[in-house]
């Protein structure tokens, strides 16, 4: 097996490829790609792609659907790079309050100067700030960040608004009981001194769902005056122009983004970090073995975890004669005419696990004589099948 990487990976994670996978600098010839936030949009995926595993939580750099029609699995690893963006939404809150950037550049421009020690003591009254404890933050989005967030904040006295439609059950058993839950985004607009940002980029019709340009003049007109919005999720989920108008009139205090961009990188009022959410080495370990992990297992036994295209399915470590893995539409009678292929040439199914997920589908076969290339043939002949492989 070959990998190749779109990204530097942490060698922690590479360093669990086992023997049987080779680096390779040619694409083209990968059968697993790791990536981070490198886009791969433009890309043509060869036939030998199997699997891709995004490094990270935000996968809007990977075409999932392209992918999924050519029976490539994406992966990513949820939750792994969350506590270091965290610590820095935490780090973003203060920057926000206390002009603490404002006063060390200072510091640095009268640093050659005679007595620096009495010019500050003289000078620091420009940079007074505004404490958090006793103000209120909204959370939008609770999922992996949007909790440890939630939760931070509530320790930093803050009153903690949370709202997130979707909110999975694990996550709502790790929410703090302190956070407020509301149900409508109206009502963190309304009250919130602070509103942090947590979802993943969605294009959707249903406004209820879309998260692009949800920070915009309509919502930020039912904002607090002197508001502070953080965005730790994608530059996307703000309107860049909307943003400037309600900085320039006062009505943001200040916008802290880690996705500045021509435009967001020369408004004033803004605190612009360079994507260094997931950039600590505990992130980049983590987000890289679970990276490795999930393709290896996939590779090896076709399980599937935190995939963001197709359905997880777990049939165990591959123990019978043979394994076969397809991917498929999900149509009806797609089981019937596997088993029946299979049957045809006298091959005896021992176990069938199939899950499905929206459009596509997932089955997982095990027999117990070899895999031959006839089965397989007669399988990728299928119409609906996607993609057909002999794990073992
Ligand atoms: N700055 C960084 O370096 C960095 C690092 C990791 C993740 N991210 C970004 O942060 C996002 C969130 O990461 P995560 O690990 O918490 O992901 P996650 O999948 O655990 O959580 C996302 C949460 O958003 C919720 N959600 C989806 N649509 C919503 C909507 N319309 N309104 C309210 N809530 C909605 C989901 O229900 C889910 O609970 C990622 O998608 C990524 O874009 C940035
Ligand atoms: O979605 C993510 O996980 C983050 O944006 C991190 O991106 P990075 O791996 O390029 O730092």
């Amino acid at each position: 097996m070959k990998y190749s990487c779109l990204n530097p990976i942490a060698p922690i994670g590479l360093n669990i490829f086992s023997d049987s996978y080779e680096n390779t600098d040619n694409v083209d010839e990968a059968d697993v790609i790791l990536v981070r936030s490198a886009s791969m949009h433009d890309m043509e995926f060869s036939d030998n792609l199997k699997a891709i595993a995004r490094a990270g939580a935000g996968y809007n750099n990977i075409p999932i659907e392209k992918c999924a029609e050519k029976g490539i699995v994406v992966f990513n690893t949820p939750g792994a790079n969350a506590n270091g963006v965290k610590e820095l939404v935490i780090a973003g809150l203060i920057l926000a309050s206390r002009d603490i950037i404002g006063g060390v550049n200072w510091v640095q421009s009268i640093k050659d100067q005679p007595d620096v020690a009495k010019l500050v003591e003289k000078g620091k009254k420009q940079f007074v700030g505004k404490e958090l404890k006793g103000k209120k933050l909204g959370v939008i989005g609770l999922g992996a960040i949007g909790v440890l967030v939630a939760n931070a904040a509530t320790h930093l006295g803050m009153t903690v608004y949370g709202y997130d439609p979707f909110i999975s059950v694990d996550r709502a058993w790790s929410l703090s009981r302190s956070v407020i839950h509301v149900k409508n985004r109206e009502d963190i607009y309304r009250d919130c001194d602070y509103i942090t940002v947590h979802t993943p980029l969605i294009e959707d019709d249903d406004p209820n769902s879309n998260t692009k340009e949800m920070i915009n003049k309509e919502s930020i007109g039912k904002m607090k005056d002197g508001v502070v919005i953080l965005n730790f999720s994608r530059g996307l989920l703000v309107n860049d122009n909307d943003m400037e108008e309600a900085l320039k009139s006062g009505k943001v205090a200040k916008y802290v983004t880690d996705f500045p961009n021509d435009k967001t990188a020369n408004m004033e009022g803004v605190i612009a970090i360079p994507h260094l959410g997931a950039s600590t080495e505990e992130s980049e370990d983590n987000c890289a073995m679970m990276a490795v992990k999930q393709l290896m297992d996939y590779i090896e036994n076709g399980n599937i975890k935190n995939s963001v295209n197709f359905p997880n399915c777990d049939a165990g470590e591959c123990v019978s004669e043979g394994r076969i893995t397809i991917l498929h539409r999900n149509i009806p009678k797609m089981l019937t005419q596997f088993t029946a292929a299979i049957s045809v040439l006298d091959v005896n199914i021992a176990n069938l696990v199939n899950k499905s997920r929206g459009n596509y589908a997932y089955t997982v076969i095990d027999v117990d004589t070899s895999v031959n290339g006839e089965v397989v043939k007669k399988l990728k002949d299928i119409e609906g099948v996607l993609k057909v492989r002999v794990v073992k």
